[in-house]
């Protein structure tokens, strides 16, 4: 049990690595997808079963926990692990990219964005300084820095101010976030789609020093093309012995090209909230429960899955349940689903240990291209 926070590079394969992230809650194997549990929930899934499909490390939100049921009463209650009966470790975001893209009558200064909760209306200010207070108050073992991640469509004079006041924001995080053994403090890239915001936004991060850098204002509606060309520089502008976090991301192909480009750490909310819409994620593309064809198939959804959706049940009996709104629908495609991409980054880890990424991603496209799924 380390008492601190440290990354150990084991292996690299062309620009990908693995190794593992040693936290005081336990360790994190990377490359690494964090399901998303936002309210202190992973949503349709019990914090066991969110282990049991090989997740290392969940999500927490500051925006959401700040307004319901405040971080106040959390930390009186033991903190978030406590709360959550989740004893490993825990990233959470700082609030800013859900402040834009939830709350009402935002305002936005150099102090920071006073808004009005999208739960009650109730009014809030969110500063560096009280989401620094506010994760502390969690408990959270990775914490974010305050930013902001401008909406598309933005100019590209609209990015580099909005990069500049983040900056400043990473600063005040910095040095509110004080001296924490056993905590990290993660600075977030921004700088939209252009190379030499992104070189600057990098550059004033490495200067001002973090246990973690994510590559932020991405997976925001600029498509696929465009966010791999900034993932084909970004990641190299940061520092090479530390952890690297694509937020929001993604996909599975996503996935395995953010990870072919140097990416550590990933979250998204993608297996779990479409699990709860009847799709299924599968080796071989996605799969809608919803679809009537379903109806009669005895077979898995998986036959090589080894989660409890694919062992126990037929794809006619998850059609029923999705067709029927019924809760275990949620329950076993969420589970599946996260299963899935846990099993997709063990690939990933274990492909690029025994130095044959390339072998695996043409392995992973090609069963996708195969088709009847
Ligand atoms: C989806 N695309 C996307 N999400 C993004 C998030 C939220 C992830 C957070 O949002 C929650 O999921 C709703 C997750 O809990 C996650 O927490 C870390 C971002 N957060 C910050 N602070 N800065 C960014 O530049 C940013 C960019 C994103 N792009
Ligand atoms: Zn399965």
């Amino acid at each position: 049990m380390t008492a601190r926070f440290q990354f150990q590079l084991a292996a690299t394969d062309g620009r990908a690595r693995t190794g593992v992230i040693s936290t005081p809650r336990g360790e994190i194997r990377t490359p690494a997808f964090m399901p998303v549990g936002t309210a202190a929930t992973v949503k349709a899934m019990m914090p066991e079963s969110v282990r049991a499909t090989g997740a290392d490390i969940l999500l927490g939100n500051t925006y959401h926990l700040m307004l319901r049921p405040t971080a106040e009463r959390i930390a009186a209650l033991g903190g978030l692990h406590r709360f959550m009966n989740w004893e490993r470790p825990i990233l959470t975001d700082s609030g800013g990219f859900q402040v834009m893209s939830l709350s009402g009558l935002r305002k936005l200064t150099e102090e920071g964005v006073r808004f009005s909760s999208h739960v009650d209306g109730s009014k809030h200010m969110l500063t560096p300084e009280r989401s620094m207070e506010i994760q502390r108050l969690l408990g959270s073992d990775i914490v974010m820095c305050f930013d902001e991640c401008p909406a598309l469509p933005a100019t590209e004079a609209e990015v580099a101010k909005s990069m500049q006041l983040s900056m400043r924001w990473a600063q005040r995080s910095r040095d509110a976030f004080g001296d924490r053994p056993g905590h990290a403090l993660f600075g977030i890239m921004q700088g939209g789609v252009t190379r030499d915001l992104r070189e600057e936004s990098a550059a004033k991060l490495r200067e001002i020093g973090f246990d973690g850098y994510a590559v932020g204002g991405l997976a925001v509606g600029e498509g696929q093309e465009a966010m791999f060309g900034v993932l084909d520089y970004a990641p190299g502008l940061l520092p090479e012995d530390k952890p690297r976090y694509l937020m929001g991301v993604g996909k599975p192909d996503d996935i395995v090209g953010a990870v072919e480009r140097g990416i550590d750490m990933m979250d998204c909310v993608l297996p779990s909230r479409s699990g709860r819409t009847g799709q299924a994620w599968t080796r071989r593309g996605a799969v809608n429960l919803k679809n009537a064809r379903h109806k009669d198939d005895p077979r898995p959804l998986d036959e090589a899955c080894t989660c409890p959706a694919c062992r126990n049940y037929s794809r006619a009996y998850l059609h029923h349940v999705v067709k029927a709104d019924e809760i275990i629908g949620s329950m076993l495609l969420t589970w599946h689903n996260l299963h899935y991409y846990q099993d997709l980054m063990q690939g990933l880890r274990d492909a690029i240990a025994g130095q044959r990424l390339a072998g695996f991603v043409a392995d992973f496209h090609a069963m996708r291209a195969a088709g009847d799924i």
